[in-house]
């Protein structure tokens, strides 16, 4: 792990050094992306960064986004195949909204509920970061009857609420027609489903894979038809999960695309 953490940070280091460059020439354009605005940060003596800590920091967002990013299409394309009915509506909204083997584009976003709900559901029942990042209790509090001292280490799981047949109607089910109609959303207001977390540390990526993986979905929905590897059948799809940091499925999805 170190050495790929040590390849990164080189990556990193060589891209930070050679906007610095880039910058400094005469015919530079402004690129407006998150290492312009770490650097436009420093040098306008807003925070004292070094070179070190926008390095690090650009780490941090990388492997927070990245694994947790695919992990969820991964999941949400697995459950599309398992559930070609599913698969079938989403299709037939989205040719409506924005016609057949169209890329989807920022702004259909609003148009496509039931690509939302979709989302929303794959968020429910695989929430990849199924615990959250552990809190620590500020001081003794009464939770639901049971104590919780101060000091001790708090894990959500966000995983089991997803689950929980007292909030959810058929928990097991993929059902993104629950979400139709309903205002509960993902931003951490919502306490059944709060898969970016919730509170002061709530995801900070949580706008950008949102809006990400809408386009990546509705893309994928949009533009190809998909079956399955070997002729396996959708009711005989694999979907052990491997509980870890994050939740990934045991055997990676290996679906074959068709250009509509
Ligand atoms: C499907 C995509 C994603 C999911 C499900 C997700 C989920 C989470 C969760 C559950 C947490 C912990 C929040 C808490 O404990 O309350 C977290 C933290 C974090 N996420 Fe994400 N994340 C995603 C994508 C991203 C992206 C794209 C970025 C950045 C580009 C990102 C950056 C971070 C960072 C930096 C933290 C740590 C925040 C802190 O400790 O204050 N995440 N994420």
């Amino acid at each position: 792990m170190n050495v790929y953490f040590d390849k990164l940070l080189t990556l990193f280091g060589n891209m930070f050094d050679e906007r610095l460059k880039s910058r400094k020439s005469k015919n530079s354009t402004a690129s407006n992306d998150v290492l312009d605005t770490l650097i436009d940060i420093v040098e306008g003596g807003i925070e004292e960064l070094d070179r070190t800590q926008i390095i690090y920091l650009l780490l941090v967002l990388f492997v927070a986004g990245t694994d947790t990013t695919s992990n969820t299409t991964e999941w949400a394309m697995a459950e599309l195949l398992r559930n070609p009915q599913v698969l079938l509506k989403a299709k037939k909204e989205m040719e409506q909204a924005i016609g057949k083997g169209n890329p989807i584009e920022e702004s259909d976003i609003s148009r496509l509920p039931y690509l939302q709900a979709i989302i929303k559901e794959t968020f429910r029942m695989h929430p990849t970061v199924p615990l959250l990042v552990p809190r620590r209790a500020g001081s003794d509090a009464d939770l639901c009857g049971f104590k919780v001292p101060e000091g001790s280490q708090v894990l959500v799981n966000v995983w089991a609420i997803g689950r929980d047949p007292s909030i959810w109607e058929n928990p097991d089910s993929f059902m993104p027609e629950r979400f139709l109609g309903s205002n509960i959303d993902v931003k951490g207001t919502d306490f059944g489903l709060i898969p970016f977390g919730a509170g002061r540390r709530i995801c900070p990526g949580l706008p950008l894979a949102n809006r990400m993986l809408h386009l990546i979905l509705g893309s994928l929905i949009n533009c190809f038809d998909w079956k399955l590897e070997d002729k396996i059948s959708s009711d005989k799809m694999d979907m052990e999960e491997n509980f870890g940091l994050t939740v990934k499925k045991v055997k990676p999805l290996r679906a074959i695309p068709i250009v509509v």
